[in-house]
């Protein structure tokens, strides 16, 4: 089943094009990652798949909804965005009832809260004031708050924002344990390490989608070599890489300069530099060498 579906879904304003016809599919029950640098249109989507931004053009279904009826759709999704938008002088369970109200019957709605506080590990939180939560814990009842009301496809976007990495990973346990019960959801990040852990993911830039796929497929669809050399000068040996035929990128990722090359020849030349080796590609450098093709470095 598809929880997303769209055909040529776009949107301009005035005569920029911010998202070009985007025809997207999503799997039901996933982590749905959409990557991209600033400006590439993420939100823009986001908004336009959660019913709250009419598109330009083109047609599509969230959770079964069709985008042409917004209140349809906002019934049935989620939306939580980085700004974690939490009532600071209510406390976490009343929050959570705060939001259940406006959607579900009176009869429904402690029910749904303990589902949830249960869902995200809030449980010990439930009387807490919610602006004295962590950071990370302040996130996790925004994102409560965006699926007390059971909605089957939940928009998250850069959830993970200003948080330090410990409070990161816990954010992603939880959001992995959504999809438990048949929840899917859709993310934006700009952490490649947070794409990596996503089921399949979409690289956006300028607004059109540059590939899709596992992150796997999309690793061992690219061409060229990798590797990773160390130096004693490693500003030196990064200029001397750039300046060979063959190489197509370098840059320095903590004390090595890691290096793209279009094939092997170059690592003779490359080896006198320093201490060499191959290593495996990752989304980022799928994302570089996708974003070069298609015209922006
Ligand atoms: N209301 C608007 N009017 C005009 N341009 C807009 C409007 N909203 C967004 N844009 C432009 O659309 C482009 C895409 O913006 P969007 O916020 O969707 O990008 P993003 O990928 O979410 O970026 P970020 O990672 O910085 O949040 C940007 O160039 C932005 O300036």
């Amino acid at each position: 089943m598809k929880a997303i579906e769209t055909h040529d879904l776009s949107k301009r304003y005035g005569k920029t094009e911010v998202v070009a016809p985007l025809s997207l599919t999503v799997p039901a029950g996933m982590v749905f990652g959409y990557l991209g640098p600033n400006g590439a249109g993420k939100t823009t989507t986001i908004r336009m798949l959660s019913g709250v931004l009419t598109p330009s053009g083109g047609t599509g279904t969230v959770a079964g909804a069709p985008l042409s009826d917004p209140d349809a759709v906002k019934a049935r999704i989620g939306y939580a965005n980085q700004a974690a938008s939490v009532y600071g002088d209510l406390t976490v369970a009343e929050n959570l009832r705060f939001k259940a109200a406006l959607y579900l019957a009176p009869a429904e709605v402690e029910g749904a809260v303990n589902d949830t506080l249960e869902r995200l590990s809030l449980g010990p939180w439930r009387n807490y004031l919610a602006g004295r939560l962590s950071g990370g814990w302040r996130q996790r009842l925004s994102i409560g708050t965006a699926i007390v009301h059971g909605p089957s496809v939940l928009f998250l976007d850069e959830p993970t924002a200003g948080l330090d990495p410990v409070a990161r990973r816990d954010l992603w346990d939880a959001i992995y344990g959504l999809t438990a019960l048949g929840t899917t959801v859709f993310v934006t990040t700009h952490y490649m390490d947070e794409a990596e852990r996503c089921q399949e993911v979409a690289l956006i830039s300028g607004g059109k989608i540059l590939a899709q796929g596992t992150p796997e497929q999309l690793r061992s669809g690219l061409a060229g070599v990798r590797y990773a050399l160390q130096a004693g000068d490693l500003n030196a040996a990064l200029h001397a890489a750039r300046q060979m035929r063959g190489v197509e990128g370098a840059w320095i990722i903590g004390d090595e300069v890691r290096i793209t090359a279009k094939g092997r020849e170059v690592e003779g030349e490359l080896s006198r530099l320093g201490t060499l080796r191959a290593v495996p590609a990752n989304l980022e450098d799928v994302f570089v060498s996708y974003a070069r093709a298609g015209g922006r470095a």
